[in-house]
């Protein structure tokens, strides 16, 4: 953990208080997305913390990227120091960190349209509103000025008489300095207060003015366009508010009469607000002549910045009173006051989170890192005679104490005081019990979000572990055109079961149906056996038959009756005979009378029944009828429903091969694709594990060397003891010296490729993600973009996968990225600390020097002797592959020139053997 041991707060007359350190992260912008960079700086959640890699940093605060809101800079970070400036407390605020990191936008220095974005514009309103507020007992005088440090020099960005120019001849937007002007100074006072000769301070009595000076400097300062920045600053800026007050004091003793000047107390304090030009590197930025030149500058005055900051910041070299130096550059002798002087001084570091830039976001945070151990002596700026003032008042104050306690308080006094401690007292147990409790409440808040938290700890390991499984997932992806193949089979089966089901209901209906004809047919038979109509003859004949015979007897029996009363009326003896005779016959033909009856009513009944059976045959007759109909429906419905299912199964068909065709095409895609990304994956495998190497390797270089270092510190004590032992571990030292400088540029070169493989597959990946964008809204793709109608010509499945893949395969490139980046950052580090300490510090002699240089002369021939040899072998090589190129190509004419007449031979064949006679007999 690299965390800096600074952070004291405020700071009073003539207190230390530490620079205090704020990072401003802030988000991904456009350029950066479009290279498929990753966010690579994280926030400790409450704590203002960032890490990056291995790398870890606490600081005052955090602002940006899901830290503390960056809203909250200007009351945390800088209102302290307007207030501070009423106070007579010199004040600085810097914005330090790479090209395009975002200073001009934190300090708001690029004021445009009365954009509120920005600390200065918010400095502004609350110093106008504060001054408002105390203007009943104070004067106040404000002064703006305004310059730029544009390669080495000083210009007023606020002066009337320099020409501003839209594009001047520096070739970029800025000032040119009246000809005939001279320079602006830095001059130190007699007292240590630097000031600049010769710039303009314009007076302010108002905002509207303030803005305006504000405006009118931000127009003239020196911007220009690199690959970085669009409007990238090539000077850093100071903007400083002078703030002038004359405060009326209230007479301390009755009745004084002194001058009014002694009645006054005149503070004077300024407040530097500076936006640095950010560090750049000239392959980065691809900057060139002009600009180029103008990065060599920058680079020199941010570097000189930070050997004062290292310089100061390091507890040792400041306890040993190591020089400070500050005369580097116009830069820190114009931040002299700041850094380790009389002003409180807020560095406000900007970083980028892009992986992309991960080396310099660490150089930023080691730099920001160390400034926070910079110790300032803020005093008030008071003029002599308003210190003596102070004096003369704070005396007074003293006497006055004095003569109270000799003169003890009365005891209505005591008495008042008494009652006081008392209310204060059941007040304070009060607040108390009332702090108890809120305690108590937080603690069970504090315990439920504690639940909530780890919810969401749970979801998101859920997410890494879902990103571990990107890489799978993406395979999987690409069987989904199997699933969907298989939802479209389910289908199919559904509707083919569908009809089978219908098929075999009408058909159990239709079995149905036929088997309540057959047995309706089959009653009928039985009704059809009986000849019902000569059954019905043959019933009415017999009851005409048995009608004929009842007449038959009924005249019979009339005839005996009829008799019987004749024979009644000769009522003789013979007759009585004969009329028993007849009454017995007639009784006989009653009898035969009664039977033919019951037989007639029988005949009667049986064609009564026999009518009814026919009524039953009739309903048989249109029961069958009906079943008929119903059956001739039913056939004709089932036939309706195969017609329908067949041609549902041909399109179905249709469509199936229409979906095979597609599928083998989707096939090929999916293995087309999944060889690109094995392919890819291979190679960037390949390459990280080459960077991987070369970082390893790197490290253990550095840290080698970091012990070796140790070794040659007691080795300088032995030297001369033995001569030939510090000879070799000079050898060896060199050695290891131009192994890491080989190495650093190896890992450089890596790092350079990774970023030219990342930027690929991002590019390819914001494609698609276009090309998805276009295809979820139904659009048809833009005509003419490269690689845009692949993009959008691949199936949504296949897009899904691959962008998957390439997610993936971008964020192990942003890791490799990193972790090159804080090693390339660790040798910067140690190289610029050669530059302070010198390299050559390990000679302690002229015959150490001689024997080293000895060495490398021979080091260099040998190399340059290996390197001749290289050029040899290599021309040697390309000899050989002119020769093989030229023995291919006759290969190649020979083999045109034989398949050439192995062509007329067989033509010549061709006519023989057509006009042969053997051929033209058969
Ligand atoms: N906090 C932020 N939020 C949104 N955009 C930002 C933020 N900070 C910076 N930017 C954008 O980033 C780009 C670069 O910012 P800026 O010009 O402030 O960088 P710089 O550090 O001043 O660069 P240089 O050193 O090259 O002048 C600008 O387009 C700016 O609008």
């Amino acid at each position: 953990m690299e965390a800096g041991g600074g952070g004291g707060g405020g700071g009073g007359g003539g207190e230390d208080c530490c620079v205090k350190v704020a990072v401003h992260i802030r988000p991904l912008i456009g350029d950066e997305k479009l290279q498929g960079c990753k966010d690579c700086v994280t926030v400790v959640p409450g704590k203002p913390q960032v890490q990056i890699g291995t790398h870890s940093f606490t600081f005052d605060h955090v602002y940006g990227s899901t830290g503390t809101p960056s809203s909250s800079m200007f009351e945390e970070c800088v209102a302290p120091l307007v207030e501070g400036l009423f106070q007579g407390y010199n004040a600085t605020v810097l914005a330090y960190g790479q090209t395009g990191s975002g200073k001009t936008y934190t300090m708001g220095t690029g004021y445009k349209d009365g954009s509120q974005t920005g600390l200065i514009p918010q400095v502004m309103n609350s110093l106008f509103s504060k001054m408002e507020a105390l203007k009943q007992q104070t004067e106040f005088q404000l002064h703006v000025s305004f310059i730029e440090i544009l390669k080495e020099e000083v210009q007023d960005l606020l002066d009337p008489s320099s020409l501003s120019k839209s594009e001047n001849a520096n070739g970029h937007n800025g000032k040119v300095p009246a000809p005939g002007k001279p320079p602006i100074q830095i001059r130190e006072s007699s007292n240590g207060v630097i000031t600049l000769a010769g710039s303009t301070e314009v007076s302010v009595s108002s905002l509207k003015e303030m803005i305006a000076c504000l405006e009118q400097g931000s127009l003239s300062r020196a911007t220009g366009s690199t690959n970085m920045n669009n409007q990238s600053s090539r000077s850093h800026a100071i903007f400083t508010i002078t703030l002038e007050q004359m405060r009326r004091l209230n007479p301390l003793i009755p009745g004084n009469s002194s001058p009014e000047s002694l009645n006054e107390e005149y503070l004077c304090a300024k407040l530097h607000l500076v936006d640095l030009a950010g560090s750049e590197r000239a392959k980065r930025t691809g900057s060139d002549g002009l600009r180029f030149k103008e990065g060599v500058h920058i680079n020199r005055g941010l570097l000189a910045l930070g050997n004062v900051i290292s310089a100061l910041g390091d507890e040792k070299k400041r306890k040993e009173g190591v020089h400070v130096p500050y005369r580097d550059s116009k830069l820190t002798r114009l931040l002299q006051d700041s850094l380790g002087g009389n002003s409180r001084t807020v560095m406000i570091a900007c970083i980028s989170p892009a992986d992309i830039n991960a080396e310099e976001t660490l150089n930023t945070l080691k730099y920001a890192n160390r400034a926070r151990n910079i110790q300032n002596k803020p005093v008030v700026n008071r003029d002599p005679m308003s210190n003596e003032m102070i004096k003369m008042r704070q005396q007074l104050e003293y006497l006055q104490a004095e003569l109270c306690a000799r003169g003890g308080p009365s005891s209505n006094e005591v008495q008042a005081l008494k009652e006081r401690i008392a209310w204060l007292e059941a007040t304070n147990e009060d607040l108390c019990r009332k702090l108890h409790e809120f305690r108590s409440r937080c603690s069970t808040v504090e315990h439920c979000e504690t639940d909530s938290q780890d919810d969401t700890c749970s979801v998101k390991s859920d997410g890494l572990k879902r990103g571990l499984q990107s890489m799978e997932s993406c395979d999987f992806q690409m069987g989904e055109t199997m699933s969907t193949g298989d939802s479209r089979d389910i289908d199919e089966v559904t509707k083919e079961w569908e009809h089978t089901l219908l098929q075999n209901s009408l058909d159990q209906e239709l079995h149905e149906l036929n088997k309540r004809l057959e047995e309706k047919e089959s009653e009928m038979k039985l009704f059809g056996g009986l000849d019902t109509v000569a059954l019905k003859q043959h019933f009415g004949k017999k009851v005409m038959e048995l009608e004929d015979e009842k007449k038959t007897v009924q005249q019979e029996r009339d005839r005996l009756l009829a008799e019987v009363e004749n024979l009644a009326a000769n009522s003789d003896g013979q007759t009585q005979k004969m009329q028993d005779i007849h009454a017995q016959k007639l009784k006989m033909l009653e009898a035969q009378i009664s039977d033919l009856k019951k037989k007639q009513e029988n005949q009667v009944q049986l064609l009564k029944q026999k009518q009814k059976s026919d009524e039953a045959a009739k309903r048989l007759q249109e029961e069958i009828q009906s079943i008929k109909a119903q059956k001739v429906q039913l056939q004709h419905r089932m036939k309706q429903e195969a017609e329908q299912f067949r041609q549902w199964k041909a399109s179905r068909e249709k469509e199936l091969l229409q979906l095979r065709k597609e599928g083998r095409r989707n096939e090929y895609e999916r293995h087309k694709l999944q060889a690109l990304n094995q392919r890819q994956k291979m190679v960037l495998q390949r390459k990280t594990e080459e960077a991987a190497m070369a970082t390893k390797r790197l490290k253990e270089l550095l840290e080698a060397r970091k012990s070796s270092a140790r070794d040659n510190s007691v080795m300088g004590n032995v030297n001369g003891i033995n001569g030939q032992t510090n000879e070799k571990s000079l050898q060896r030292w060199l050695d290891h010296e131009l192994e890491v400088m080989v190495n650093v540029h190896e890992v450089r070169f890596e790092y350079e490729k990774q970023s030219q493989v990342r930027a690929a597959l991002a590019e390819e990946l914001s494609l698609l993600k276009q090309a998805d964008e276009f295809a979820s809204k139904g659009l048809s793709p833009p005509r003419g973009k490269n690689g845009f109608a692949r993009a959008s010509s691949m199936s949504p499945n296949a897009r899904m996968a691959r962008m998957s893949s390439l997610e993936s395969m971008l964020s192990i490139s942003s890791n490799s990225l990193v972790a090159m980046a804080s090693q390339l950052s660790e040798a910067e580090e140690r190289e610029r600390g050669f530059t302070n300490r010198g390299r050559w510090n390990q000679l302690r002699s002229m015959g150490d020097a001689k024997n080293l240089l000895q060495y490398m002369f021979s080091s260099l021939a040998d190399t340059r002797c290996q390197l001749w040899e290289r050029d040899m072998e290599i021309n040697e090589m390309k000899d050989q592959l002119k020769e093989l190129v030229g023995l291919l190509r006759q290969s190649e004419l020979r083999r045109k020139d034989v398949e050439k007449e192995l062509k007329s031979r067989e033509q010549a064949i061709a006519i023989a053997s057509a006009t042969s006679p053997v051929s033209k007999l058969t």
